[in-house]
């Protein structure tokens, strides 16, 4: 099983995506987990671009990495100088990295355009510039800019741009998508095409602007090639580059591909989760392999199935990657739904038993009043122990007053919220300020409630969702309302509905808070 070698371009191609900048720390920390991850080579940035990427290549040279390679990334020289007067070509000498990787030109559009020299002259910058950094550096790769264009336009010449890199001595020839628009029968043929002429061991590197990144990368390893270029989470210049998280587990699972090892693989989620909170971006729930909805299932026929046997409607183990088989509640589901998630809960209940039907008709009635329980699993197991006598009611809300002030134009508005409580036989009275007044409630409520529970103090709100759902007929429109709370052990979301958005909020927020104390209780005495 000959081995296929990973080359990550997050740090470069990934912060060319519209919103990700990542701090040199950042770009520090996501290195360190590609290398735990087994990629082979982690292009760090472009060091003739900007101070930032400079830095990256100096203090990556202090950190211990187990078995990854550094490669700096730049373009062939300029025309009209020397490769070794060349600033771009010398700064990656300079960044002392494992590897150097420049682009160029194969198209003859591009040679026209962009740099509008001969085309003579690209092949000189193209063999010229690689043989500086041949002698110069333990690695060089090149990376074909528009070779799949360029070939459909011109082949004779992006072939010869591709001999003239091979004739300098690239370790690695990678054919670049780069406007990502080729389609996956068109890579295999042309890929077939190259090998034919080029010697030199081939790689990819696939846009996604016609979401055939992975197809075109996967197809690319099926027609011989040994290098593939991509980054965690797809991540890249306009529709991203081809997602590693997809690729490595087709070339593990489905391919049966040497590339990382199934523990490294096991680690994928994890990693794909790493990057996006660094990105400071919301991972993406429908990815495939690693999303949270990767192997989440919704319609009854299917949970129904799934618990007969997972690859009913599982088209690998989640477990590979690290990820898990999950069973959602909804307007959806059957009873296996409902089982499936009392087994998840701890809950005995037994298909026949009438509690299961009521219990999924009331889902049914309350996602038809604007409810939802996919983001609420917590409202949904109190609603499952309401309805088998197992819910405790650990206090009762006598009343609240929420009051909003803006006292001058200026001001900025003050909100508070007074509320009443009963716990046991006693009444709590508390009153409390807050940013907004869904804030101030919630502050209130835990202030008059961490008395009697102290340890509502470690439950934060993480998350708040608004959303107006439309008028039915003859009737005013209903605002829902989820809410993601946490403690140190992990998080939960909850739901209210409501034609006022105070109301809807104030019942996220005493579910919340229920949900804390019933699992509280059920840790410090668990089942038997
Ligand atoms: C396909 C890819 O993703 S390639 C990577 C693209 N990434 C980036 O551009 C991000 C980093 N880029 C940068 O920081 C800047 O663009 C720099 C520092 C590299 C260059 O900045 P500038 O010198 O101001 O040039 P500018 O950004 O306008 O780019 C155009 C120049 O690049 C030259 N150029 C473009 N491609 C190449 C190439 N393969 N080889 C040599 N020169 C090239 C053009 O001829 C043009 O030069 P000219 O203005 O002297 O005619
Ligand atoms: C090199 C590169 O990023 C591209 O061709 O898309």
């Amino acid at each position: 099983m000959s081995l296929v070698k990973l080359y990550d371009t997050t740090l470069r191609d990934g912060t060319q995506a519209e919103d990700i900048s990542f701090l040199v720390e950042d770009k520090i920390r996501i290195a360190h987990k590609l290398d735990e991850c087994g990629i082979h080579y982690i292009e760090g940035g472009w060091p003739g671009s900007n101070p930032k990427d400079v830095a990256f290549f100096k203090d990556i040279k202090k950190e211990k990495l187990s078995q990854a390679k550094i490669a700096a990334f730049g373009s062939t020289r300029r025309a009209k100088v020397t490769p070794d007067k060349d600033q771009n070509l010398r700064t990656l000498v300079e960044s002392k990295a494992d590897a150097a990787t420049i682009f160029g030109k194969t198209w003859d559009f591009h040679v026209h355009e962009a740099l509008r020299i001969p085309l003579e002259e690209n092949l000189e910058l193209i063999f010229d510039s690689l043989e500086f950094l041949k002698k110069n550096m333990p690695e060089v790769f090149y990376d074909a800019e528009h070779f799949f264009d360029g070939y459909k336009s011109n082949p004779d010449y992006a072939i010869k741009t591709l001999q003239a890199a091979q004739q300098a001595g690239a370790d690695c020839i990678i054919l670049c998508d780069t406007n990502g628009g080729s389609m996956p029968y068109e890579i295999a043929a042309i890929v077939d095409e190259v090998k034919k002429t080029i010697t030199t061991p081939l790689g990819i590197h696939a846009h996604n602007d016609g979401e055939c990144a992975v197809a075109n990368s996967i197809i690319s390893v099926q027609q011989g090639i040994v290098h593939v270029q991509g980054t965690i989470n797809g991540f890249g210049e306009r529709c991203g580059n081809a997602n590693l998280c997809s690729i490595i587990p087709a070339l593990k699972a489905k391919m049966q591909r040497d590339c990382i090892s199934d523990a490294q693989m096991r680690t994928l989620r994890e990693l794909s989760r790493y990057v996006y909170e660094l990105a400071n971006l919301a991972p993406n729930k429908h990815q495939p392999y690693v999303g949270n909805s990767a192997f989440a299932h919704k319609g009854g026929v299917h949970v129904s199935a799934i618990q007969r046997h997972p690859e009913t409607y599982e088209h690998m183990r989640p477990e590979l990657v690290g990820n898990t088989t999950r069973v959602l509640v909804s307007d959806l589901s059957g009873r296996a739904n409902i089982l499936a998630k009392a087994t998840e809960f701890n809950i005995n209940l037994d298909s026949k038993d009438p509690v299961t039907l009521e219990i999924l008709e009331d889902i049914k009635s309350m996602e038809n009043r604007g409810y939802q329980f996919e983001g609420a699993e917590a409202s949904f197991e109190l609603l499952m122990k309401r309805a088998l006598g197992t819910h405790r009611k650990f206090f009762s809300v006598i009343g609240f007053r929420v009051i909003d002030e803006k006292r001058t134009e200026d001001d900025q508005p003050i909100s508070e919220a007074t509320i009443k409580v009963k716990v046991g036989g006693k009444i709590e009275h508390t009153a409390s300020e807050g940013h907004g007044p869904v804030n101030a409630l919630d502050n209130a409520l835990r202030k008059a409630l961490e008395k009697f529970y102290p340890k509502l103090k470690d439950v934060k709100l993480h998350d708040y969702k608004v959303r107006v759902l439309p008028a039915g007929q003859g009737t005013a429109s209903s605002i829902r309302v989820l809410i993601e709370s946490g403690d140190k052990e992990g998080r939960w979301g909850t739901v209210g509905v409501s034609s006022n958005v105070i109301e809807a909020s104030y019942q996220a927020l005493v579910d919340a808070i229920e949900f804390k104390l019933h699992k509280d209780e059920e840790t410090a005495a668990p089942k038997k």
